[in-house]
């Protein structure tokens, strides 16, 4: 069933044009600061409150942070969640990162104070209709909302940038936007800005000429050039190196590039999608991230929720795992209901990815395995190994790499030696796999 079901506050209802979400207003009536006797009636489910451009509500206060905080309509309450914000948000008086206004509380950010209120006129906002876009799957409403948003951005050139925690679907939902956009016949082109070294980073984005620098030894296109006509994906984007940044606003305003090297423009045709699993709002707060490139890449802000917030989707994307994983690992059993009612009750920090390799797992070993995760009960102290006589990093250091080799010798035997299999069951790469292999003396069969 939808949990929005019974959420009296958000709920669907059919429309002409198909599901639409039904949802009350947020009243901001401001009490104190430089917009004082101003009220603002703003649609939910979600308010965005700072100072930045992108906010819902605009605060005109330099002691509040861009993304200050943002305002959820939940079960007729109103929840507030601080954005990390540089000098916190009060409600009556009492610093909150996480809490439920009451209908008087009064919210502090900066010099600015005001009141919510939650207005019963309900406002209509379509959802988008199916339960998947692209290969993103998602039925509740937050995932539905976010598949309007990306399916109207992907008609447009728009730049957008999706923030997200890791394992959230980020990269899916840039390739989904490609693939339903006009660019989809083109190429596109993923650089994963945290991966790349500050020296050849700049060649990365717009390439080089011969001899431009000592390896530079014929001519490379950047991947402005490369993905001409497509899509590029720049993930990570808060760790692009800071000196790169007003390149990267230059190339994106001119849409051109000059090869490192060479004074020479080339111009190219590409949208650009960035994503980060920070809030990049916060790293401009913080001065790492220049403010004007933040706006470039932010004509269209998408958040894709943590799991946390959308546990309605798990049971649809245990079965789609299940299916996509169960022929590549010639397994036979299926998943029962049990096993899958399961997975909604825990919790998963690594987001869609780690319930991904948790089905994985569940179909290697059967289903207790599976849902195991690191919520697990009781430690057993004596497997543990713990020993009183050795200093406690020492010890902790012995035991993890005893646990590291065991884990990888058992999921090695079970893959019959097959290393890219055993990386992805344990959810790290192959190249982990092997360095711990050569370090533990492991071998890819059934060797101990
Ligand atoms: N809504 C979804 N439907 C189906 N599969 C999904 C969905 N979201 C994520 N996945 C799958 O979960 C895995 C992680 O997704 P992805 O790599 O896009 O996450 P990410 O947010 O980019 O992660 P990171 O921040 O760590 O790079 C992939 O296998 C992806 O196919």
């Amino acid at each position: 069933m939808n949990r929005d079901d019974d959420d009296s506050t958000n709920t669907m209802v059919p429309s002409p044009n198909g599901l639409t979400l039904r949802t009350n207003k947020i009243r901001v009536e401001v009490i104190q600061g430089p917009q004082a006797g101003e009220t603002l009636e703003l649609p939910g489910p979600g308010v965005r409150i700072g100072s930045g451009a992108d906010c819902d509500f605009k605060v005109k206060d330099p002691t509040v942070s861009r993304h200050h905080l943002t305002l959820r309509i939940e079960r007729n309450k109103i929840r507030i969640l601080d954005a990390g914000s540089l000098n916190g948000t009060t409600v009556d008086g009492v610093q909150v990162r996480d809490g439920y206004a009451r209908p008087d509380s009064r919210i502090t950010i900066g010099k600015t104070e005001f009141r919510l209120l939650m207005v019963n006129t309900f406002i209509e906002l379509p959802l988008f209709p199916g339960e998947r876009f692209g290969h993103m799957l998602g039925r509740s409403t937050a995932m539905r909302a976010v598949f309007a948003v990306l399916e109207r951005a992907a008609a447009t050139d728009a730049t957008v940038l999706i923030e997200g925690e890791t394992g959230t679907g980020k990269e899916v939902a840039a390739r989904a936007i490609h693939e339903a956009s006009p660019r989809s016949k083109g190429p596109f082109i993923v650089l994963d800005c945290s991966t790349i070294s500050p020296e050849l980073a700049e060649s990365e984005l717009f390439g080089h000429v011969k001899g431009s620098f000592t390896g530079a030894t014929m001519d490379r296109p950047g991947i402005f050039e490369e993905a001409d006509g497509g899509t590029v994906f720049l993930d990570e984007i808060g760790e692009l190196p800071h000196g790169l940044q007003p390149k990267l606003l230059r190339a994106l305003e001119s849409m051109e590039v000059r090869r490192v090297g060479t004074n020479r423009p080339k111009r190219f045709d590409v949208r650009v999608v960035a994503a980060t699993n920070r809030p990049l709002s916060r790293a401009v707060d913080l001065g790492v991230f220049r403010e004007d490139l933040y706006y470039r890449l932010a004509v269209v802000p998408v958040r894709l929720p943590p799991l946390s917030e959308r546990s309605e989707d798990i049971s649809m994307l245990v079965r789609h795992f299940e299916k996509e994983l169960s022929t590549r690992m010639r397994s036979t059993r299926p998943l029962s209901q049990e096993v899958i009612d399961s997975f909604s009750g825990l919790t998963w920090n690594g987001n869609v990815r780690e319930l991904r390799n948790a089905v994985a797992r569940a179909l290697a070993f059967g289903a207790g395995e599976g849902a195991k995760n690191n919520e697990g009960g009781e430690p057993d102290l004596q497997s543990l190994g713990i020993r009183l006589d050795e200093p406690l990093l020492h010890g902790r250091d012995r035991v993890a790499q005893a646990y590291e080799k065991h884990y990888l010798r058992l999921m090695l035997q079970k893959t019959d030696g097959n290393v890219s299999r055993a990386a992805e069951l344990a959810g790290v790469g192959r190249k982990f796999v092997q360095m711990a292999m050569k370090r533990y003396g492991l071998r890819g069969d059934l060797e101990p």
